[in-house]
């Protein structure tokens, strides 16, 4: 169903967004961990060294506050190592002992700048992640925002932290803190789209047990609306079509020859003497010769010819798309297979006979004069002996 499908295509990418999120929460860590670092280094080493260090400094710590373009501490750590190497240039011969603890602060400058730009990268894709997939399926735009609100916030403060803490013990602490709150941000935004989702899931499957009951209802109301309708169209002695049935099939005809200029002829049919079958053999023998009657008719005509009990012992059959030789010759084959019939009465044998009248339709034929015609044929017959067929 489609509501099944759209439910796992939005678990799919809700799935994908919180293995994003995770990389990303990982890469925070590491960005904090490379920020502590060089917060570490640089008050232990930089402060005070160089006029042009300090400057930059100043401009780091300003810059944090404007995180998360992380992309513009790019340059100015650029800068910094410069300004550090010159630092280390001009420092006296013979040796400095932070020449070895300058070196590392280069390694840590150049890590951090690969590693700033990685998460700045990171950090684009979530925002637009959160902003297109969660504002699509309608709910979560709000607790997105706020997520990315309150990471921007962090790491501000995180920023802020790192150069006004006044000894390493103090910032290594706020730091930790300021990313374990980074890390709640998270964790509680995670709870609250996965309860989200299992609500999502519980509505979805309530209301696709509501549409499959609706859908069994209409199958099997469609499905006995069938039977009635197959019931109102059918004789219940012979199972054949009935007269409503013929009417039906008669009104197509009547557009077919006057639409088209469709061939057809009509023809009624009518068991001989069949008075004399219910009053010598019983009612109920009368009906088995008319079911029986009925069904030779529908097997010999099937495919070919639409035949239907119009009544009594009386039988009609549609030619449609036949012109008068081929209904003429298969309405002499009917009445030759009914006579073949082998009916049998109290151990003997017992001929049934079947008279019909065969008429063409006409273009300005309505069915009720074609079949008066064929009527009308059908009494010839009978007065010519029965047993035959007669055109007109
Ligand atoms: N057993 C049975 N008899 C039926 C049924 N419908 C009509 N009949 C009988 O069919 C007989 C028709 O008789 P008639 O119309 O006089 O004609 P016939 O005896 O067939 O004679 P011809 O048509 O002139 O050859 C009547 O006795 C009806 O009661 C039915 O469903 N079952």
């Amino acid at each position: 169903m489609g509501s099944c499908l759209e439910q796992d295509v939005w678990e799919r990418k809700y799935h994908l967004a919180l293995e994003r999120m995770e990389r990303d929460e990982r890469e925070f860590h590491a960005l904090g961990e490379g920020l502590r670092r060089l917060a570490l280094r640089l008050a232990g080493l930089a402060r005070g060294r160089d006029a042009e260090l300090d400057r930059l400094l100043d401009r780091l710590a300003a810059e944090l506050r404007h995180v998360p373009s992380l992309g513009a501490l790019e340059p100015l750590l650029e800068a910094l190592a410069k300004a550090i190497t010159t630092s280390d240039d001009h420092s006296p011969a013979g040796g400095d002992p932070d020449a070895a603890s300058i070196d590392g602060l280069r390694a840590d400058i150049a890590r951090l700048q690969e590693l700033l730009a990685a998460v700045s990268l990171r950090l684009g894709d979530m925002t637009r992640y959160l902003a297109v997939e969660l504002e699509r399926t309608g709910v979560g735009d709000r607790e997105g925002r706020a997520l990315d609100a309150s990471v921007r916030e962090e790491m501000r403060a995180l920023g802020e932290t790192t150069l006004a803490a006044a000894d390493l013990g103090s910032l290594q602490a706020e730091v930790a803190a300021r990313l374990s709150l980074i890390d709640r941000h998270f964790r509680e935004y995670r709870e609250r789209e996965d309860a989200r989702l299992a609500a999502y899931r519980d509505r979805a499957e309530r209301m696709r047990d509501r549409v499959e009951e609706l859908e069994n209802q209409a199958t099997s109301l469609q499905d006995s609306l069938r039977r009635e309708h197959e019931l109102a169209l059918t004789d219940g002695l012979t199972s054949l079509p009935n007269r409503l049935a013929y009417e039906r099939r008669m009104a197509e005809v009547e557009r077919e020859v006057r639409e088209r200029g469709a061939a057809a002829c009509l023809g009624a049919f009518d068991i001989d003497h069949f008075k004399g079958i219910n009053d010598t053999y019983g009612h109920g023998a009368g009906d088995a010769v008319l079911r029986i009657v009925g069904q030779t008719l529908a097997r010999e005509l099937e495919g070919r010819a639409f035949v239907a009990r119009y009544g009594g012992e009386e039988f009609v059959v549609v030619f449609a798309g036949m012109g008068t030789d081929e209904a003429w010759e298969l309405s002499l084959a009917l009445c030759a297979t009914v006579e073949k019939l082998a009916f049998h009465a109290s151990s003997k044998p017992v001929t049934v006979t079947m008279s019909g009248g065969i008429t063409r339709f006409g273009i300005d034929d309505t069915s009720a004069v074609a079949f008066d015609r064929a009527d009308r044929a059908l009494y010839a017959a009978k007065r010519a002996g029965r047993n035959r067929c007669v055109l007109l």
